[in-house]
């Protein structure tokens, strides 16, 4: 019997700096995610989404630090995937880096590691179960995880996952339905990554056309109609942005109310425009 797994309530949208504020130059330290993690929370984003393969903890550390907010106040999510052999020693450096006591989620960054080092998911999953109490992780989860991956924890599992963080939008629509389903089904929240890509990388296709049209009629962005069509499906985005004005409209994501024949057609349109997952 699976203990239910409780956690704290977690604020949507999360503020991410795994894309645009990744750093791939290890050695440069960025001050373009310090000024930009402060101005999205300075602008109203409380849950920033981070991971130890982002490479910028301590960028974020120094924007948490600057800014000087409560920390009650903030939902910090953090994530493991270079460091699976230890994942306690791992929690411990992104705790040091990102200058804090404890993170509001704990994910399993992908399969994918576990797989090339041939360690049991399972075993992976017990490293997160082991720090739920200690303090210094408040609620645990996965991200790009199928259902076959959340089927072989669960064998194993004391608590099941809180959130599985997954690519989410309506160009994976056809390969995301069946896990959208299970993860309703068993009460995991599902966070939606790159909920915007259809405007970035298909801007002349059917779903940016539809979703241009229909942000004429709802008087809003294009960017608010993909982030609301997410929510509609009851996934939650993590989304990021560098313009101060989309922070601030990003924020109202929840307040558009699209009719269901426009959710139909972004699905449609998404459906018949199928991308291949980026498989992270
Ligand atoms: N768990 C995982 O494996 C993964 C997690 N993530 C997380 O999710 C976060 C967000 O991922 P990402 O894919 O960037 O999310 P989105 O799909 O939300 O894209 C955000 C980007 O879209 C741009 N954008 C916003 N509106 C528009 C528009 N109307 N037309 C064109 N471009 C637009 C923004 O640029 P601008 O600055 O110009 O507004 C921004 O860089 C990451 O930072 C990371 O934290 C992401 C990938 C994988
Ligand atoms: O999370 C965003 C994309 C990304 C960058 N590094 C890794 C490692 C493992 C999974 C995803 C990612």
């Amino acid at each position: 019997m699976l203990i239910a797994a409780l956690g704290p309530h977690i604020p949507f949208p999360a503020y991410g700096v795994g894309t645009a504020l990744y750093k791939n130059d290890k050695s440069r330290f960025q001050t373009e995610v310090v000024e930009s993690v402060k101005w999205a929370v300075q602008n109203g984003f409380t849950h920033i989404d981070c991971a130890e393969a982002y490479g910028n903890e301590e960028e974020v550390g120094i924007a948490l630090k600057d800014l000087d907010v409560p920390r009650e106040k903030l939902f910090i999510t953090s994530k493991v995937t270079t460091s699976i052999e230890d994942i306690s020693a791992a929690l411990t450096t992104s705790l040091k880096k990102l200058g804090l006591t404890y993170l509001d989620l704990f994910l399993l960054h992908s399969p994918k590691p576990f797989k090339e080092k041939n360690i049991p998911l399972s075993k992976g999953w017990e490293a997160l179960e082991k720090e739920l109490g200690q303090g210094r992780v408040h609620s645990i989860g996965v991200s790009n995880f199928y259902v076959k991956d959340l089927e072989e924890i669960k064998e194993k599992a004391t608590v099941p996952p809180r959130v599985n963080q997954i690519e989410f939008h309506p160009q994976v629509y056809t390969h995301m339905k069946s896990l959208l389903e299970y993860c309703k089904s068993k009460n995991i929240i599902i966070e939606g990554y790159s909920s915007l890509l259809p405007l970035k990388k298909d801007p002349d296709g059917t779903v940016s056309k539809l979703v241009k049209s229909l942000a004429s009629k709802y008087n809003v962005s294009d960017s608010l109609i993909l982030l609301a069509w997410s929510n509609a499906q009851g996934v939650f985005p993590v989304t990021t942005t560098s313009k101060v004005e989309r922070m601030k409209e990003f924020l109202s994501y929840k307040s558009v109310k699209l009719e269901q024949a426009d959710i139909d057609a972004i699905t449609a349109a998404g459906e018949e425009s199928t991308r291949p997952l980026q498989n992270f």
